[in-house]
């Protein structure tokens, strides 16, 4: 029998957890994880449920709960199970860290995913991915072929199903079209502790103000750049003695690590979205 997995976002009013935990248990569900926070400020109020033991299909669940408690809470909810893995897509550039950290991962039966290729706008990368056999995809993208470019990546997208977009170090702008058919669906990871230092050097802007602490930032894409709904963030101190290479050296650690914090969240279902912001559940 599947695992469902819920996440719900609505108005908060009184009722919303006794009326979907009974729900669930007119269905033979047992709820083995329950997590809820309400915004102060936005009074909107966020659940994550997980439930086993219901014996209906996701389909017929899906309705179900579609009629009795979505429309009457006006909620925005989705519901995930374990029938199927995630089907999860790699874009790349030069820098390999990030991409070897991923596919390690996914190697060692960290990541409950499938990744059924790796696109790049450059061929550098191509004998890593040989490495773990997964097909590679060099797509050069330059301003003029852009549209083409992505029409490409589009069409390799659709044709898998693909669920997630992780951009592993990936150093071209993605475009409103990508964004808007994979909404809080493309991860991207910053060289910054964002806000600060965004776009594509940020190390050199560090470097050249002087900071002491360095850092990186995992966000969902959006087309305002490095601006989208934070998921991860982790940092690490540096001082007068350490060079820009060695900003770059200290960050790429925390670049895999901060990357992988949020894909992993993300395909456990425990990222929300609202108001360009997260709720993350543990
Ligand atoms: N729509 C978005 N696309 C991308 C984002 C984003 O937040 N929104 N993040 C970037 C990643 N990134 C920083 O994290 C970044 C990548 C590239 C650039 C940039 O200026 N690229 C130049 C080309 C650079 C080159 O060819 O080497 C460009 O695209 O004109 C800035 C920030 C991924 N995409």
């Amino acid at each position: 029998m599947s695992r469902f997995t819920f996440l719900i976002l609505c108005p908060d009013q009184v009722g919303i957890i006794a009326k979907t935990t009974a729900f669930l248990h007119q269905r033979k569900g047992n709820i083995v994880y329950l997590d809820q926070y309400v915004d102060p400020e936005a009074q909107m109020f966020f659940m994550r449920l997980e439930c086993d033991g219901i014996g209906l299909s996701s389909d017929q669940l899906r309705s179900e709960f579609n009629e009795a408690l979505a429309i009457p809470f006006q909620m925005q909810w989705r519901m995930d199970s374990d029938e199927n893995l995630p089907k999860m897509a790699l874009f790349v550039s030069k820098y390999d860290h990030c991409l070897y950290d991923i596919l390690g991962r996914h190697a060692a039966g960290e990541l409950q995913v499938e990744i059924p290729f790796i696109i790049s706008n450059h061929p550098d990368l191509a004998p890593v991915a040989e490495q773990f056999g997964i097909p590679y995809h060099h797509i050069p993208v330059t301003k003029d072929t852009k549209p083409e470019a992505e029409a490409a990546q589009l069409a390799l997208l659709e044709a898998h199903k693909i669920d997630l977009i992780v951009l592993a170090r990936y150093m071209q702008i993605v475009s409103p079209k990508l964004i808007d058919r994979y909404p809080n669906r493309i991860i991207n990871i910053h060289h910054s502790f964002l806000p600060a230092f965004p776009g594509a050097k940020p190390y050199h802007s560090a470097y050249a103000r002087g900071v002491k602490i360095i850092g990186a930032t995992s966000h969902y894409v959006t087309e305002d750049l490095d601006a989208g709904p934070i998921i991860e963030q982790d940092t690490t101190q540096v001082s007068h003695i350490h060079s820009v290479t060695d900003f770059i050296r200290k960050g790429r650690d925390l670049e895999k690590i901060v990357l992988s914090r949020a894909i992993r969240q993300h395909l456990e279902g425990k990222t929300m979205v609202y108001d360009n912001k997260t709720v993350i559940f543990h």
